[in-house]
């Protein structure tokens, strides 16, 4: 009976850790990493378990049950277990503000990088684009989560040079009414949402083709060379112009494709994941298996 208890409680134990139950008094905040629409985000030391964490507040303006309705929705984030998903600690709510701890990516976001070091290569580009992508895939078909914001500033890095989502909505209707207090018309918006339309799976496509191409040539690609618009007329812009092509001399026929097929105009003509996985772009960079962590440490050098 006694050999019997061990395995018990082993698995009692892994459980546990897993949900770390969270508590303000038991985080020790460290540097600011950076704050953007609605929130900011600290590096934190959770004290009882020595885990180092990323903590983004958000304030959220909300009466006690929608709040209680957040967090329970939140809840769902213990189950997005995924190699290209940022892991999640636990989430809690103190006087009004809303706060998400996860798992701590030292190398900040592809924003971040390419605007400090430079536009990023193409068997790079291809490498990150195969792990949005299978994220992008568990998210949809494990939890039919739409992820709703991808853009440079989402996409994670770490120094064994792992590339992970974050900042996906998990919430049901009732949360979105609060996201959408956050949600200004963000430019990275397919055509379709940007008209108000019906937001698919096929809208995160099309920010995943943007996002490529602004790391590509290192600025948004709209408008072309040179002009700067304002939000409103930006956002026109991309709904009734055409998508300035990669310049052909820098980029691989098979890149300036993927790009080219993920910013069609209409979201039935443009292709889903099942198609975009099995591109040649995409399936060179599983053959290549290009050195990430190679690629990362050398960031983290350029950074310091
Ligand atoms: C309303 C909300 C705060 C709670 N419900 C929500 O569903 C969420 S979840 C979630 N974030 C999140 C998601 C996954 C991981 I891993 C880590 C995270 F921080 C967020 C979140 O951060 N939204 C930001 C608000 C400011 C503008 N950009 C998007 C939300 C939205
Ligand atoms: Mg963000």
């Amino acid at each position: 009976e006694v050999a019997a208890l061990p395995k018990q409680l082993e698995k009692l134990e892994v459980s546990n850790t897993f949900k770390i139950d969270l508590k303000d008094s038991d985080l020790k905040p460290f540097e600011e990493l950076g704050s953007g629409n609605g929130g900011t985000v600290n590096k934190i030391l959770h004290v009882p378990t020595g885990t180092i964490m990323a903590r983004k507040v958000i304030h959220v303006e909300a009466n006690a049950t929608v709040r209680k309705q957040i967090l329970r929705e939140l809840q769902i984030l213990h189950d997005c277990n995924n190699p290209y998903i940022v892991g999640f600690y636990g989430s809690y709510i103190n006087e009004g503000d809303l706060s998400i701890c996860m798992e701590y990516m030292d190398l900040g976001s592809l924003d971040s990088i390419y605007r400090k070091i430079g536009p990023i290569k193409e068997p790079i580009l291809a490498d990150i684009t195969l792990s949005v992508l299978r994220g992008l895939i568990y998210l949809h078909e494990t939890h039919k989560i739409i992820h709703r914001d991808i853009k440079p500033s989402n996409i994670l890095v770490n120094s064994n040079g792992e590339i992970k989502l974050a900042d996906f909505g998990v919430s049901g209707q009732l949360v979105n009414s609060v996201a959408n207090t956050f949600v200004g018309t963000s430019h990275y918006m397919a055509p379709e949402r940007i008209q108000g339309g019906k937001y698919s799976v096929q809208s995160d496509v099309w920010s995943l083709g943007i996002s490529l191409m602004e790391l590509a040539i290192g600025k948004f690609p709209f408008p072309p060379e040179g002009i700067v618009l304002p939000i409103f007329d930006l956002l026109q812009y991309i709904v009734n112009e055409p998508v300035p092509p990669l310049p052909a001399d820098q980029f691989s026929v098979e890149f300036q494709d993927f790009c080219n097929k993920c910013l069609i105009k209409d979201p039935h003509k443009r292709p889903n994941f099942k198609y975009l996985i099995k591109h040649r772009f995409v399936i060179t960079a599983e053959a290549e298996n290009v050195d990430m962590k190679a690629w990362a440490k050398e960031v983290g050098e350029k950074l310091k």
